[in-house]
């Protein structure tokens, strides 16, 4: 079968006047469609460098990277990113936010005026979804960090990208809430059927919500280890108080232990 997402020996150095940082070297890396990958490693392994390549925010110095067949050669517009920071724009209504890629990228961009009630529409859908119904009109920061993931995530989806790109989009939340947004991902990946790659130092993270983990080296990064996650879906979150689930994250957390060391 042929990758969706198809990254082949992938090399990557920041320039620099100090001398060049050697991020990645020589990674390879491929998803099929449909598929939830995460990616861990040690801090500084060149997660987020791998990010921005895949989204065509950077060109790698060796090496390809295809998307659906496609040559990535600059900004990649059927990929929907979040970030660890929400990055909501504080004089927007919940809604504007949500609506905002669509105000960008083409077609949604050239039907924007016409078709607004439709896409407003559409916004307040997903907002329902993760549970946010009657927030649209609210401002950002009358929303806790929780709630305010939720927007980033509904804005990252609103353009129905075929990719999510994940970058620790929920470090910055207390346990409870990060695994109420796991669960919000779960039900949002099942229903929509988009391909995410998750950057996360979240070993537990990684192992509820993905089918396969894979671990990256220490800078420069590259792929060490694949580990398919087979529990049967959909997932309840007592998953990870099952003996199995604590396996895979030891086995992960020594591999991530033995790699920073080498
Ligand atoms: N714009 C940049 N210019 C120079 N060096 C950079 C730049 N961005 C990242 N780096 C370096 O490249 C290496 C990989 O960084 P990257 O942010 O991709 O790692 P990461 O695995 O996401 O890190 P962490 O897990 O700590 O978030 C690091 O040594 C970092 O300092």
């Amino acid at each position: 079968m042929t990758a969706f997402v198809d990254i082949k020996d992938v090399s990557l150095t920041y320039k620099g006047a100090a001398g060049g940082v050697h991020a990645l070297d020589g990674l390879d890396l491929s998803l099929q469609k449909g598929e939830f990958a995460a990616v861990v490693g040690p801090s500084g392994c060149g997660k987020s460098s791998l990010m921005k390549l895949v989204t065509g925010l950077l060109p790698p110095d060796r090496g390809s990277i295809e998307i659906d067949g496609t040559a990535v050669r600059g900004p990649v517009k059927m990929a929907g990113m979040a970030f660890q920071n929400p990055n909501l724009l504080p004089w927007r209504r919940v809604i504007d936010n949500v609506l905002l890629p669509l105000e960008i990228v083409e077609p949604h961009r050239s039907r924007f005026r016409a078709e607004k009630a439709r896409y407003r529409e559409e916004a307040r859908a997903l907002l329902a979804t993760v549970g946010l119904d009657g927030f649209g009109d609210r401002y950002p920061w009358e929303l806790s960090g929780g709630m305010q993931q939720r927007v980033s995530l509904c804005r990252a989806l609103i353009h129905h990208p075929a990719l999510l790109m994940l970058d620790e989009p929920f470090a910055a939340l207390d346990a409870f809430t990060r695994e109420e947004l796991w669960c919000v991902l779960r039900d949002l990946w099942q229903k929509i059927g988009f391909t995410v790659i998750l950057v996360t130092h979240d070993l537990r993270e990684a192992t509820f919500l993905a089918d396969k983990i894979h671990v990256m080296s220490a800078r420069p990064g590259r792929l060490v280890m694949t580990r398919p996650i087979d529990f049967p879906r959909p997932r309840p979150i007592e998953l990870c108080f099952d003996p199995a689930f604590t396996d895979i994250v030891h086995a992960l957390r020594a591999k991530i232990g033995e790699v920073r060391k080498a």
